[in-house]
């Protein structure tokens, strides 16, 4: 498979000053960003002049307490929300609509075409926007499904397959079309503990192959220590930026340890605190 863009980049080096100090053109500029929904009885403000930047092969999370708006903030990214304030650019142009340069993964595992195999399900976004003919489509699929090794199952149908398996399938779907970001809305969080720690391992596998650039969505500290690069800290409702701390070297194996365990506690009070911190 090729390999999606950004991907010959190395990530960064976060003890390079200048890197720190954001010298490099962000892949993703979210800018004082402000979302509501309007229903028939009230205005809700979803997320409150939120700001972050990530960059290419970042593993970028997003994390807060439930109704903080982090769906809402991936939404908005993905192109189906417009914000009422500030802008959201990505490889510095607006954006104003879906894209098939930002690819979504969601929690539900009813997201893959009950009607078609799995390689047909893998394969279909890449013929809908004529990225690559139909043989093309088929190879690329094949070998994305290899990546998330379940070529055993390419003839099969989704209902046929574990939660995890649906996963898998809907992150090779998204993978095989090269996005300039993958999008995930927590994905793992309906799977059994054992099923979600191997996920994440194999996300981050997938990412040390491919060094794509993710923005992930999850209320889980361990997972946002274990999966990200990056967190950006949201308050509760209405979700405003409390904090974006460094994480790039925790995996399941830190996960025992003191470090790791004193980060976790220190989100968790930022979390439960009631003010809005300034950026460390
Ligand atoms: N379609 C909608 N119409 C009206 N209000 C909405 C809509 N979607 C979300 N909201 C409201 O916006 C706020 C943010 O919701 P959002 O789903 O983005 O939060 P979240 O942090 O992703 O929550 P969770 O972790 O529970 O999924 C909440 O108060 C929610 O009720």
């Amino acid at each position: 498979m090729a390999r999606p863009a950004g991907a010959m980049r190395q990530p960064r080096n976060y003890d390079d000053p200048s890197a720190a100090q954001g010298t490099l053109r962000p892949l993703l500029d979210v800018s004082g960003v402000t979302l509501q929904y309007k229903t028939a009885r009230q205005l809700v403000t979803a997320t409150y002049r939120v700001q972050f930047q990530v960059h290419a092969a970042d593993r970028f999370i997003l994390l807060g307490p439930s109704g903080c708006g982090k769906s809402s903030l991936l939404k908005a990214v993905g192109g189906f929300l417009k914000p009422v304030e500030g802008s959201i650019s990505l490889n510095g142009r607006d954006v104003h609509g879906p894209g098939p340069d930002r690819m979504m993964v969601f929690q539900e595992f009813d997201q893959l075409l009950p009607w078609k195999t799995v390689v047909q399900n893998v394969a279909y976004p890449l013929i809908a926007t004529r990225k690559a003919g139909r043989k093309e489509a088929h190879e690329k699929a094949l070998d994305c499904i290899a990546r998330v090794n379940l070529s055993k199952f390419a003839d099969a149908h989704p209902h046929t397959l574990s939660g995890g398996m649906k996963q898998r399938v809907a992150i090779a779907r998204a993978l095989a079309m090269e996005p300039d970001i993958l999008l995930m809305d927590e994905p793992f969080a309906a799977l059994d503990a054992l099923t979600r720690r191997r996920m994440q391992e194999e996300l981050l596998q997938l990412w040390d192959d491919l060094r794509f650039t993710l923005l992930f969505v999850t209320h889980s500290i361990e997972e946002a220590l274990i999966v990200g690069s990056r967190i950006l800290v949201l308050s509760p409702h209405p979700g405003q930026v409390k904090a974006e701390l460094n994480c790039h070297h925790y995996d399941h194996r830190a996960a025992g340890g003191a470090e790791f365990q004193a980060m976790h506690r220190r989100i968790h009070d930022m979390l439960f605190a009631d003010a809005v911190e300034t950026h460390v």
